[in-house]
């Protein structure tokens, strides 16, 4: 059995179908990119992993485990983490505190958690700014801090959603880099982006989507080469 798999899923919210019959899989420390336009269910299939949103049918396995029923906190306990595309630090806490937060998960000692977050924060390029309130960081530092959050419960599985959104080119090269680093240090990822240079530059695989459905899955120059893919982003004359 794939260390990660959805088979099947399927989200409707009343009469919309939002995520229609998804299926893939992932293995431990592999990267795969989730893409597709505005609206298409990439966000909704990160909801439904975490079980935010309930599924409608289908299943998610997790490291041999059927997880879907799972509370969220349970499915983060066991090794599953996420970042959201609209960052929601906690403000009035220290870039510190932030990440203590997540690492007391897994430790009840403060001494603990301060060394983890510590260790995470020199790990995410952010020990520097360690001191300052939250809400002072700059858009790129958010984002980084959006991560090393979800880093501190030590996943296993990381779901990156929008990372790059808002950065310039030198700081979407920098998040490239700490993708890469997480994915080298052996968390697997899967990463929703709209900018094709982050999927393309750090995703083993990628899975396109449209409508909430699959339009195609596998190598990512295949996929992103796809007629449909081409048509679903440019519209039907680029196809
Ligand atoms: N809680 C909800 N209630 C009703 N409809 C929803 C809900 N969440 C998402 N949707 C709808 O489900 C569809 C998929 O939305 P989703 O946010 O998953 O798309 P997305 O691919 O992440 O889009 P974007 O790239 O713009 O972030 C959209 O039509 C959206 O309006």
């Amino acid at each position: 059995m794939a260390f990660f798999e959805v088979r099947r899923i399927v989200k409707n919210f009343g009469g919309l179908c939002a995520v229609h019959e998804i299926s893939f899989s992932l293995e431990k420390g592999q990267v795969i990119g989730l893409i597709g336009p505005n609206g298409s269910g990439k966000t909704t299939i990160f909801n439904l992993i975490n079980n935010f949103f309930p599924l409608t049918a289908g299943e998610i396995y997790f490291k041999g485990k059927r997880i879907d029923s799972l509370p969220t906190h349970k499915i983060c306990a066991l090794g599953i983490a996420r970042t959201f595309q609209v960052v929601k630090p906690l403000k009035r806490m220290s870039v510190l505190d932030n990440v203590m937060a997540g690492a007391f998960l897994h430790t009840g000692s403060t001494s603990q958690a301060r060394a983890r977050a510590l260790e995470i924060l020199e790990f995410c390029n952010l020990i520097n700014k360690r001191d300052l309130d939250a809400k002072k960081l700059t858009i790129a530092d958010r984002k980084r801090l959006e991560i090393a959050r979800a880093l501190s419960t030590d996943p296993e599985l990381l779901l990156l959603d929008e990372t790059a959104a808002g950065l310039n080119p030198k700081e979407t090269e920098e998040a490239i880099e700490v993708i890469k680093k997480i994915s080298r240090s052996g968390i697997a990822i899967i990463i929703v982006e709209h900018k094709m240079k982050v999927i393309m530059g750090t995703s083993e695989k990628i899975v396109a989507i449209n409508f909430g459905r699959e339009i195609t899955q596998g190598e990512p120059r295949e996929v992103i080469n796809h007629p449909e893919v081409i048509k679903a982003y440019l519209g039907d004359h680029y196809a």
